[in-house]
């Protein structure tokens, strides 16, 4: 992990923490990071999850990679050093967002196993609050669906390092959650986040009813 360039840092503590913060949204605060490769379905469910998450009156921000490309990381691009530090920075906003005690969805191609690693134990709560969720569909699948015509582009060689042609991607090992997006549609991935979430206690039972109810 890349150290802090500055001394003489000492961590300031608020009397209004990370409980407290839990305590008013009544969850608690955690990471739900998609990966997988481009075209597999990490935006679509991580913002289908949102909705359905908001119905349920849970308070959460969702991270995307093409949103954040635009702003906090314009400066990076696609070399594997860029990806890291890409990674490196969500891993930290993502910690930010845990600590005010959010639901954080992010949903970035993250294909190297190490980093995505790193973001999950920027915080080690014996809770476990940073769920992995490998969103997986074929190569072939996610060229077929091409959303946004890149795959073609890729092939044709006027994108260098796209993931899956010209640059790797490391399937997880032990992600709490695999959903096959070629295999089912997108309201049983999301009922089986929401599943897990349940029966693992990070969110309610009864708030999946109130849902219902509206
Ligand atoms: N070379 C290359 N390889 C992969 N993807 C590319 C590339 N160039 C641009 N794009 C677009 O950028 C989106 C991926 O950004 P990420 O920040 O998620 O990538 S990474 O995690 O740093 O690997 C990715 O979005 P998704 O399709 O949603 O995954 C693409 O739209
Ligand atoms: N079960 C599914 N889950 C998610 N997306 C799906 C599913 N089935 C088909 N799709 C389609 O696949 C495409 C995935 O694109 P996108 O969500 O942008 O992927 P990514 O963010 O991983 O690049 C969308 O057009 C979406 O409608």
């Amino acid at each position: 992990m890349t150290q802090s360039k500055s001394s003489n840092i000492v961590w300031h503590e608020g009397t209004v923490g990370r409980k407290h913060r839990e305590l008013l949204n009544q969850h608690r605060g955690f990471t739900i990071w998609f990966t997988g490769l481009s075209g597999s379905g990490k935006s679509t469910l991580s913002v289908a999850l949102e909705e359905r998450l908001y119905q349920m009156g849970c308070r959460t921000y969702r991270l995307d990679g093409d949103n954040v490309r635009t702003g906090l990381n314009r400066d990076l691009a696609f070399s594997p050093e860029d990806r890291i530090e890409n990674i490196r920075r969500i891993g930290e906003v993502a910690k930010l967002f845990r600590d005010a005690g959010l639901i954080n969805l992010t949903a970035f191609i993250s294909p190297y196993r190490q980093d995505r690693d790193m973001a999950r134990n920027l915080s080690q709560r014996a809770d476990n609050d940073f769920l992995e969720v490998f969103v997986d569909a074929p190569l072939d699948v996610c060229e077929q669906r091409d959303p946004k015509g890149l795959y073609k582009k890729a092939r044709a060689g006027s994108i260098p390092n796209f993931t899956g042609i010209s640059a790797p991607y490391e399937a997880p090992e032990y992600p709490e959650i695999h959903i096959r997006t070629d295999e089912t549609s997108i309201e049983q991935g999301v009922d089986q986040i929401v599943a897990y979430l349940i029966e693992h206690g990070y969110i309610e039972a009864g708030l999946a009813d109130t849902a219902r109810a509206t």
